[in-house]
């Protein structure tokens, strides 16, 4: 079995979870409130930024310059994105250009950069799979599930992630973390393991700290 395979076993219960979110149920159906979508999408401009600035730094310390290229166009994709999101649903939302991130948006960006900068390689990049492959699984699922639902209002976010560009990031993604994995040591993959679940995990609060439009106590 690969890394990825086992580690996909070990967080199926949370990801369970994920689907089952009323975040993510009521995105399926189109009735999520506009306001918490649009709090979602101002967190998520600012989260992929900092996503960018990770994947960025990842690449400059990659051995292989197959994998700087991969990771650096990560990291273009991630900017693109949050680009054409601007475009299209910051206008009709009306969104603010300057985000304050919430508690949760920083903790998550946060600990994506630390481990960039500070964590083994491996690690780090352990630690940027789940923003990929768990949002594959969660836009091929919510995709699914959209048959009896016409018009939904939050089409263009399903369709860039259970879309074939992001496919073929996710795939290469995870065949590169497969590839570092097999070089590593048994405690490197446990450790790898760790923050793939530590950022799952966030994923899980990030969605949740937007539905709760997630303010500073203080
Ligand atoms: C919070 C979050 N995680 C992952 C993605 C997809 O890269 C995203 N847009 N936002």
């Amino acid at each position: 079995m690969t890394w990825t395979e086992s580690t996909w076993e070990h967080i199926t219960p949370l990801y369970d979870k994920i689907i089952e979110m009323p975040f993510n149920q009521e995105l399926m159906k189109g009735t999520l409130p506009k306001e918490k979508f649009k709090f979602y999408m101002a967190q998520d401009a600012y989260y992929l930024g900092e996503f960018g600035k990770a994947l960025s730094m990842i690449s400059s310390r990659m051995r292989s310059t197959e994998h700087v290229l991969a990771f650096s166009q990560f990291a273009s994709g991630a900017i693109v994105v949050e680009r054409a999101l601007h475009e299209g649903y910051f206008k009709t939302l009306g969104l603010p250009e300057n985000v304050q991130p919430s508690p949760s948006c920083l903790l998550y960006t946060n600990y994506l950069l630390n481990q960039a900068a500070y964590g083994n390689i491996e690690t780090a990049v352990a630690a940027v799979l789940p923003c990929f492959w768990i949002y594959k699984k969660v836009g091929d699922f919510i995709y699914s599930q959209q048959k009896n639902i016409p018009n939904n209002p939050y089409k263009d976010w399903i369709d860039t992630y259970s879309g074939e560009e992001f496919a073929k990031s996710v795939q290469l993604a995870l065949e590169i973390t497969d590839e570092l994995a097999e070089s590593a040591s048994r405690s490197a993959q446990q450790e790898m393991l760790t923050a793939f679940e530590m950022a799952s995990k966030l994923e899980w609060m990030f969605w949740d700290s937007a539905y709760r439009m997630e303010k500073w106590a203080v």
